[in-house]
């Protein structure tokens, strides 16, 4: 046995230091072998949170870290102020952006106290849209390994690469090949950084367990030609693989990670086409495709809301999309089925939508072939007519819904808006591109060119405005307000499968969330600050609505009323709060355990 510094050192010395006497009297080295909480970082698993300055120097002592850290116990209110006082001097988002990662990697629970903390002022640097950039920069700023990256090239061995990943439990992970990130194209192996910023909101959101995420890049090439001829570029140079290529490659994917963790539940995300893959995996797999589904469930969610406050019935909407991708198609397809539990025939409810892609209005009669996924919502009634522009698709439906999923930003223009505004008293503006440049316009711009009277939401966040001595506060339909509370629903039911039930339920459940006097302001989302509250309450109509579908594996929780279900999702999520205290007494019983033995 060795004797450690710690032990001998006079710990009634120190402050914060209650429970030490049994202490001194304990055996001279410790093992921490009967710790539950020796948790990692987001990938390595090393003490880091051991390393919390708030530990008690009694529990210092005990985890051999003591002398490691500065001497003064600290609390939380002392560490936010330092974190976010250094925080405040980096200039840029960017640099904002690596400080919060390093923080995640060093002391992870710090990193997600102060998230949760102050989620609307950080989640911006994490995640949407700063994370934009640093996806484009990733080979640039790369500073730590964070997540799994798998290539082609190790196609026929991915089962026993996986099995490097350092973890032993995963219950969630988020795919990307990084082909189109947020609107800025194919980033390549820098999509990690939209995995990476997922995952804390899985955590931040959902209280999802740190240790317990998966980000996954997928390396299978990439179509942007300046990534393949950057020097610091780290993922391979070659050019994107086929569709056939992919497909294998992800076959073989999908039955590795099940093959290491049966009850893992999959995110794609950011797929160029991820249609294939989701009709491909969609029954065998607990997976969901965030940009299609989630997207779709967000803006439905806004939708009922936004459709109630129009004044005008869903058979009269008119609904104008511009970009027809995998959101735009998954967003116009959740409406029409929201739009059919409110009496429409499917038929009735479809001919609402109007779509436009970069060619123009999607007809059947266009003259090229459309792809699969526009095939639904082409249109037939246009007489051989044909329309290019946005401007003059809006002036021929005269639409009261106006969406924006094209990546172009500044494209609702202020003639637009303005026609919007005379054609409708509450006229629907959701410009939803990302990042914040994508913006199909700025809140501003909506409120301005419509006297104030849009019903707005954005994908990226924007700043309250005063307009004519009032304040205006915005909307964020982002995918962030649903897949958090989809993912921990499906783990806490174990459900085998995400059906579109449990996807519906996810967007059904955000009006509940939204109170009187958000109502009264005209809100369209719940605040963002309340993000826990809204993903237990999605995650509890993803159960319910897993249980109907029967899908779900634990069934005692159909048993449970909506409230006592409600609150045993909120018991099973993370909390950083608890974490670092729970080590604590963890750890004291371990010392008085020992020390009553030796008695
Ligand atoms: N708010 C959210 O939660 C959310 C969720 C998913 C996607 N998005 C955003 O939506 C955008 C699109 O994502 P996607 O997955 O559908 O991409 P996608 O590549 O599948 O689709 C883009 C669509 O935009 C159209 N388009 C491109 N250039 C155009 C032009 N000049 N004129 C008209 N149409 C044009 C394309 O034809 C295509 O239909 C991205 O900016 C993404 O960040 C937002
Ligand atoms: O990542 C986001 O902020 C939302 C969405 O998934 C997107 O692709 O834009
Ligand atoms: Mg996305």
């Amino acid at each position: 046995m060795t004797t450690t510094n710690a032990t001998q050192a006079p710990i009634a010395q120190h402050a914060g230091n209650q429970g030490a006497a049994s202490l001194t009297q304990a055996p001279h080295v410790l093992h921490n072998h009967r710790l539950k909480h020796t948790h990692a970082t987001a990938h390595v698993p090393n003490r880091a949170a051991h390393y919390d300055t708030s530990l008690s120097i009694p529990v210092r002592k005990y985890l051999q870290t003591y002398g490691l850290t500065p001497p003064r116990v600290e609390s939380y209110e002392v560490q936010k102020k330092r974190c976010l006082g250094q925080l405040a001097q980096k200039t840029t988002d960017i640099e904002k952006f690596l400080y919060l990662s390093t923080l995640r990697y060093n002391n992870v629970h710090l990193f997600y106290r102060l998230l949760t903390d102050q989620f609307s002022d950080l989640a911006p640097l994490v995640y949407t849209p700063t994370v934009g950039e640093a996806c484009q920069r990733w080979s640039e700023i790369y500073q730590q390994p964070e997540g799994m990256y798998l290539s082609f090239e190790d196609k026929g061995h991915l089962s026993s690469i996986i099995q490097n990943w350092p973890q032993t439990n995963v219950e969630i992970t988020v795919v990307t090949d990084g082909s189109r990130i947020l609107g800025l194209g194919d980033l390549g192996i820098g999509g990690m950084g939209i995995s990476i910023g997922k995952l804390a909101l899985y955590t931040g959101c959902a209280g999802i367990r740190p240790e317990v995420t998966l980000p996954l890049t997928v390396d299978l090439g990439t179509s942007n030609k300046t990534l393949r001829e950057d020097p610091l570029y780290m993922g391979s140079r070659r050019d994107k693989v086929t569709a056939e290529e992919e497909k294998d490659f992800l076959d073989e994917l999908m039955r590795a990670l099940k093959e290491r963790w049966p009850d893992i539940v999959i995110q794609f995300e950011d797929w160029k086409n991820p249609f294939p893959s989701l009709e491909r995996y969609r029954q065998d797999y607990a997976m969901f495709n965030d940009d299609i589904q989630g997207t779709g469930a967000v803006i439905m969610g806004g939708i009922i809301g936004a459709v109630k406050q129009s004044g005008v019935a869903p058979r009269d909407q008119r609904a104008v999309f511009f970009g027809s991708g995998s959101a735009g198609v998954g967003v116009a397809k959740q409406i029409v089925e929201y739009f059919m539990h409110e009496g429409l025939t499917e038929e009735e409810a479809k001919s609402c939508f109007w779509l436009v892609d970069s060619k123009g209005l999607v007809t059947q009669d266009r003259g090229d072939k459309l792809a699969e996924h526009k095939i639904y919502f082409s249109r037939t009634d246009n007489h051989g007519q044909q329309f290019k522009t946005l401007d003059e698709v809006i002036e021929y439906v005269k639409p009261t819904i106006l969406m924006g999923l094209s990546t172009i930003g500044g494209a609702f223009t202020p003639e637009i808006l303005r026609k919007m505004a005379a054609w409708n008293e509450r006229p629907i503006i959701f410009p939803l591109s990302n990042p914040s440049s994508k913006s199909e316009c700025t809140f501003e711009e909506a409120i301005n060119y419509t006297d104030g009277r849009a019903l707005f939401a954005s994908g990226s966040p924007f700043q309250p405005y005063a307009f004519k001595d009032k304040m205006y506060h915005p909307g964020q339909g982002n995918n962030m307000y649903v897949f958090p509370g989809i993912g921990l629903g499906t783990i806490l039911c174990k459900a085998v499968q995400v059906t579109q039930g449990m996807i519906y339920a996810s967007g059904e459940a955000l009006p509940t969330m939204i109170t009187e006097e958000e109502k009264q302001l005209a809100l369209l989302y719940p605040a963002i600050t309340r993000i826990r509250d809204v993903s237990a309450r999605v995650a509890l109509y993803v159960i319910r609505a897993a249980q109907k579908d029967n899908v779900d594996r634990l069934h005692y929780l159909r048993e449970m009323s909506d409230e006592a279900l409600e609150a045993w999702i909120k018991s099973k999520m993370y909390d950083p709060h608890r974490e670092t205290k729970e080590l604590e007494s963890e750890v004291r019983e371990i010392v008085d355990d020992l020390v009553a033995s030796k008695l």
